[in-house]
């Protein structure tokens, strides 16, 4: 009898309800039926033949006799079979028979589950491997070797220790304790995977482990490229809800002295091209404008124009200003940032007061320069930029690199295209164009009918030596067409805010209604500036806007009272 075949059976005598119960056997394949030996009948009992005699059986092809009618008419067939051992079972003995047919029915029931659960393994999208209670691999299916590119040959057979001893099935054998979300890589395939592995245990006995895994290389670099995108969305709407761009052209740069027409000239061939430029000037001579002007002249004026001023910026805080961080980054991080070397991507980083950058962030700002990649703060990933740098100072930068205080390396790296913007004393011819059009800037700013000045009057503007530049000209302007009744300005009011700014104080100048110290005449120049500076800032408040205000009160930059603010030591 082969194995698993069915069992061949024999039925001596003929009984219809016995042979219905054969049939059904033979039907569920546990019997093959040889025929009914029954020397009284021949009619066959649906297809099975009937044999009168026993002369054409083949004894070897029979294994189980049943004897389910008179035994005497075949006795001499059945001692014979009885001497060759064959398994004779009676009416009485057929429990036998039926106890095998329920277990053979168990094990085909099982098998069928066994191919049931093999065919879902065999087409899981997920690699499977199973170890024995040895540790030897006894089964991988088909994904495991297309994730893996290992294939069953060299794998079956193997002890798990030998092939994978760092893999999660491992674990999971030597441990007996699952393991989960275990990410590894391939060696085979280079691909990354994210396995679940447990052990086995049947009735409390230890039977060997599984692990599951699935190939994550895809889920990684869309999940990656999403971020990517989530990023550069939010850089985007950041760019375009924060009005990153620039204000000023070419045209409002107003003059037309020698002195102004070299610099303007140069800002029209800058723009011409991506090349780092360096402002320099004093305070309030229009590096700003300048800078805006670069950027709206150049083929990329409808990308970000974003302006750092590296002295405003509290220094613990200019490196997650330019970096961005990342969420968790620091205590206060709870959501990302966008730096604004990110947000400048594309178009222009102008750098205010870059004179004022501690030598730690130069070492950074540097390298981005270079590689034109940064990462954020608490972040490992490289975020790449394109953009263009405009620096401005009013700083001696060669100075500063003398003392120790700038990177030579960066100056060069900054210093590629030099623009240096004139002081208002160097282009007195300019003056005149420039009240004339600031008053009419102002006027319209602050809601008055145009004004003007005498002839007079402008030429005592014309002399002065406006160490406060344009700025310093523009607030002077603007005192001046608030406290006139008149559209023609005196020249006795304009004389009186000369001689203020020269220090000849007369008894009701406009700023001093912020009471000085009563002995001011006899204090050091530097201490009455602080004092003056100390009250302005009360009168106005410490918040950002009102330093704005203080400063635009004052004549001075944003970035110098911030610097006098530190020199001074008032805050
Ligand atoms: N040539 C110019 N024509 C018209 N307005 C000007 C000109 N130059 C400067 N201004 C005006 O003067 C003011 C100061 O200019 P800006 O802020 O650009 O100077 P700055 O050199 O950058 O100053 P700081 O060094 O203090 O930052 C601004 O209101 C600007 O519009």
């Amino acid at each position: 009898m082969a194995v698993g075949s069915p069992m061949s059976l024999l039925v001596v005598g003929y009984q219809k309800d016995m042979l219905d119960k054969m049939v059904e056997w033979k039907n569920a394949g546990i019997v093959s039926l040889v025929g009914v030996l029954d020397s009284s009948s021949n009619q066959p009992y649906q297809d099975i033949p009937i044999f009168n005699s026993a002369d054409p059986l083949d004894e070897q092809e029979i294994d189980i006799i049943l004897i389910v009618g008179n035994e005497e008419t075949f006795h001499k067939e059945i001692e014979n079979w009885r001497k060759n051992n064959k398994l004779i079972l009676s009416a009485k003995t057929l429990w036998v028979l039926d106890r095998v047919a329920m277990q053979k029915r168990e094990i085909q029931i099982l098998t069928g589950k066994q191919k049931f659960y093999q065919t879902i393994l065999m087409h899981s999208h997920e690699g499977v491997q199973y170890v024995d209670s040895k540790g030897i691999i006894r089964f991988i299916n088909p994904s495991f070797s297309r994730i893996t590119n290992v294939s069953s040959e060299e794998r079956l057979g193997k002890h798990i220790e030998d092939v994978s001893p760092n893999g999660s099935l491992n674990k999971a054998y030597k441990t007996r304790t699952p393991v989960f979300g275990y990410k590894s890589s391939s060696v085979g395939s280079n691909v990354e995977t994210v396995a679940n592995a447990a052990p086995i245990f049947v009735d409390g006995k230890f039977i060997g482990a599984v692990a599951t895994f699935q190939d994550v290389t895809e889920i990684k670099y869309l999940t990656e490229k999403l971020m990517e995108h989530e990023q550069e969305q939010k850089v985007i709407n950041q760019q375009s809800s924060d009005g990153y761009e620039s204000k000023f052209s070419i045209d409002h740069i107003i003059g037309e002295s020698e002195e102004i027409k070299e610099p303007v000239s140069l800002a029209k061939r800058a723009s011409r091209t991506r090349s780092t430029v360096l402002i320099t000037g004093e305070s309030g001579t229009g590096k700003e404008l300048f800078a805006h002007a670069i950027h709206t002249e150049s083929k990329n004026h409808d990308k970000p124009f974003v302006t750092v001023n590296c002295a405003a910026i509290p220094e613990e805080l200019l490196e997650s200003e330019l970096f961005g961080y990342e969420k968790g980054a620091f205590t206060n991080a709870i959501k990302q940032k966008v730096g604004k070397f990110e947000l400048a991507n594309g178009g222009t980083l102008f750098l205010d007061e870059i004179g004022e950058m501690s030598l730690a962030l130069q070492v950074k700002l540097l390298r981005v320069l270079q590689y034109r990649e940064f990462e954020r703060v608490g972040g490992l990933k490289k975020v790449h930029v394109d953009f263009r740098i405009i620096a401005a100072t009013n700083a001696d930068l060669e100075k500063l690199i003398s003392e120790g205080k700038f990177r030579e390396d960066l100056y060069y790296r900054l210093n590629v295209i030099r623009l240096e913007v004139p002081p208002l004393r160097k282009r007195k011819k300019d003056i005149q164009l420039l009240v004339q059009d600031l008053m009419d800037k102002i006027a319209e700013r602050i809601g008055l009918n145009p004004m003007q000045l005498t002839n007079k009057g402008m030429s005592m503007l014309c002399e002065y030596e406006w160490p406060g530049n344009i700025r310093e000209l523009e607030n002077v302007l603007e005192r001046l067409m608030n406290e006139s009744s008149a559209s023609v300005i005196s020249d006795s009011l304009v004389l009186k805010h000369i001689q203020s700014l020269i220090g000849v104080t007369s008894s009701q100048d406009e700023v001093d209604s912020i009471t000085y110290p009563s002995d001011n005449s006899l204090l050091p120049l530097k201490e009455v500036e602080k004092e003056y500076i100390r009250k302005t800032l009360n009168h106005y408040g410490h918040s950002l806007e009102s330093k704005k205000k203080a400063a635009h009160s004052l004549g001075i930059s944003i970035s110098t009272l911030y610097n006098k603010i530190r020199d001074y030591h008032l805050e």
